[in-house]
């Protein structure tokens, strides 16, 4: 329906509490796939996208970050104020303000209602999350709502079908007959005096248009009550993890056989195809193997996402930090960071961008410099390929996986050096240490939605696919000429890629590295590795597949078993635990802290700690005979 010709594009923001459902919206909305999670402070950042309504008006549509009021005390917090206020300086500001309140949760939505309302800006309340509200009897009037406010109000489920018709029917008729006017802003910092007028305001509009049922909701409450404790609270986080690691191994198997399986045979295709030469050689061993020993991965990598977005989604990870906020404390990490900490274990980058939530710089960098050493999934394809080919597939205790249990390990490592890290930077090198108290808001569980987890799912996974096809990719076409040129001379003894630029590469940086027990082809690894931890797997693929000659494996756990020490393996894995093996958090961590001594100080720490790692294993490893 393109009757109407577009006269201009409208710009409306969307504003809110956190944990409102704003992403959920925009994402309804515009058909994109944002983060959305059930904790506050999932978006920290302005993202743009455009929908048209029903009469074909076009609509430019911004999502923010949550706020409790428009103070800006974050610098998320900052980024909400300034679109609010039309501060930022290269953008229109939005000409209509589309403030979402969680209807369950209307008095701290309508504060934030009644400060917004001094800015000035049309506005246009939406009551979501009304499907929860209804299944609780929550009674809104929503006449009576508008009239105390003066504004219009309209419900909407942002996550159901269907759930927005009537939100987008009002937004078509208020792009068709204008927003309505902006006003001078009266908004000034409010003072607490003033915070407690307008909570006073917003409780007055509560009691004349909102009846709450007699019998509140109390599953949350219920559940909580074991969730929550200090003791069974802890052990059932515990049991989750293990759990889930547990499953990261035995679940994924065979299907990682099966993509294994695949690369190999797609291997021996080539290899029959193809004429022998060059181009068999890079085909097979730089692409198929390379890029397939990452590939592998892929199932491990699913397995453990589809755990952390259901535990998201139901609203857990609230809970995981308010159970570890005493720990994190005692280490002088603010409350607030074990969101960030937690979005680590996907990648660092993320991790890094959600300290933005952090109020106090200097919390705020403690969070940063730690954040890399939580276990990103880009090492899952290295410590699950030294686990696999090096720790025997063994139960212990009767029911622990022996495998599993040194995955759990290694996170755990991650883990204690991270609270190490930041316990020592607080106290040696912060001069006060203040720990603030905790302010997370804890959300009501909700039954994940399986859509949106499927789409979280799907995101991960092509994101995955992605860097496999750009990056890892580009990285064997390296790693592969290095490996193969120049041709070894007549009458050559050895396997020719010992005459390889690789291999001198690689013995040039060996004495540095022969001290923590690695041989040529890791030191060469570790360079392509920097453009993304799980490149080093792909590129000891494509070296041991180009280095076994013409019996090479695609099972590059079965050469590294048979050309590896055990001690060298351990050592190995100890690096991976600390070292700064990725470009692309370096690059963030010097953006987020706008400068390059915090990105050198992140990076010099981390390749001590992991050198050192290295080579204490590697030393006591040789010393129990495992070398
Ligand atoms: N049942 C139900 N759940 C919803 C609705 N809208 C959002 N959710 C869920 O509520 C949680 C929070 O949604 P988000 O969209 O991430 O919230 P947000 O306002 O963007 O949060 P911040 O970015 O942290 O400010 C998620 O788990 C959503 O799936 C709704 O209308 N009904
Ligand atoms: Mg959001």
């Amino acid at each position: 329906m393109t009757s109407i010709t577009e006269t201009r594009a409208w710009r409306f923001a969307l504003v809110g509490t956190p944990n409102s459902g704003k992403t959920a919206l925009f994402n309804a909305l515009t058909g994109s796939r944002q983060k959305v999670a059930n904790y506050p402070g999932v978006t920290v950042e302005r993202k743009t996208g455009v929908f048209h309504t029903s009469s074909g008006y076009r609509i430019d549509l911004v999502d923010l970050p949550g706020t409790y009021s428009l103070r800006g005390r974050s610098p998320d917090e900052e980024v909400t104020r300034d679109m609010v206020l039309g501060r930022v300086a290269s953008e229109t500001p939005p000409d209509l303000l589309l403030c979402v309140a969680d209807a369950t949760n209307l008095r701290v939505a309508l504060r934030l209602v009644t400060e917004l309302k001094r800015a000035g800006r049309p506005m246009l309340l939406i009551l979501n999350m009304i499907d929860i509200a209804r299944r609780r009897g929550i009674d809104i009037d929503i006449p009576k709502l508008e009239a105390e406010l003066g504004l219009p109000v309209v419900t909407s489920t942002a996550v159901r079908r269907g759930g927005t018709e009537d939100l987008l029917r009002r937004l078509d008729d208020l792009a068709a007959n204008g927003a309505g006017e902006t006003h001078e802003s009266e908004w000034q910092t409010p003072s607490v005096a003033d915070l407690r007028a307008a909570q006073r305001e917003a409780d007055r509009v509560i009691k004349a248009a909102v009846s709450e049922p007699a019998r509140p909701d109390t599953l949350t409450a219920r559940v909580d009550a074991v969730l929550l404790h200090p003791v069974a609270g802890i052990l059932i986080l515990l049991a989750l993890l293990f759990v889930m690691f547990q499953a990261v191994f035995a679940w994924a198997q065979p299907f990682m056989e099966l993509i294994s399986a695949g690369f190999t045979a797609l291997g021996v295709l080539a290899h029959d195809m193809l004429p022998e030469g060059l181009l068999q050689s890079f085909i097979q061993n730089g692409v198929i193997a390379g890029v397939g020993s990452v590939l592998v991965f892929l199932p491990q990598i699913m397995i453990l996402f589809l755990f952390i977005l259901l535990l998201e989604d139901l609203g857990y990870m609230a809970r995981a930090a308010f159970l570890m906020d005493r720990i994190m404390g005692g280490a002088g990490l603010h409350g607030r960071a074990f969101i960030p900490l937690l979005s680590s274990f996907a990648c660092a980058i993320p991790g890094i961008m959600a300290t933005r939530v952090i109020d106090n710089r200097r919390d705020r960098l403690t969070t940063i410099m730690v954040a890399p050493l939580m276990t990103c999934s880009a090492r899952i394809p290295v410590y699950t390929l030294i686990i696999a080919a090096f720790v025997p597939d063994r139960t212990v205790g009767g029911i622990f996986g022996l495998q599993g249990l040194v995955m759990f390990g290694l996170y755990a490592i991650g883990i204690a050096s991270a609270l190490a890290v930041s316990f020592v930077a607080n106290h040696f090198f912060w001069r006060e240490s203040a720990t603030p108290p905790f302010m997370l808001e804890l959300p009501d569980y909700k039954l994940p939605q399986l859509r949106s987890v499927a789409m979280a799912l799907y995101a991960r996974v092509m994101a995955f696919l992605q860097r496999a096809g750009t990056t890892i990719f580009a990285m064997m076409v390296v790693i592969w000429f290095l490996a193969s040129f120049p041709r070894p001379p007549e009458g050559a003894t050895e396997a020719g890629i010992n005459y390889s630029l690789a291999a001198m590469l690689g013995r040039w940086i060996e004495p540095v590295l022969a001290p923590i027990g690695f041989n040529w082809q890791i030191s060469v690894a570790l360079i392509p590795g920097m453009a993304a931890r799980e490149v080093a797997v792909a590129s000891l693929g494509t070296m041991y597949a180009i280095g076994g000659g013409d019996e090479a494996s695609a099972q590059i756990g079965q050469a590294l078993a048979s050309q590896w020490s055990l001690a060298t393996a351990l050592a190995f894995l100890a690096w991976y635990i600390f070292a700064p093996q990725c470009a692309s958090t370096l690059a963030v961590i010097r953006r987020e802290t706008g400068g390059w001594r915090w990105m050198f100080i992140t990076f010099f720490y981390m390749l001590a700690l992991a050198y050192l790692a290295a080579f204490v294993t590697f030393r006591i490893a040789s010393a129990l005979g495992w070398g």
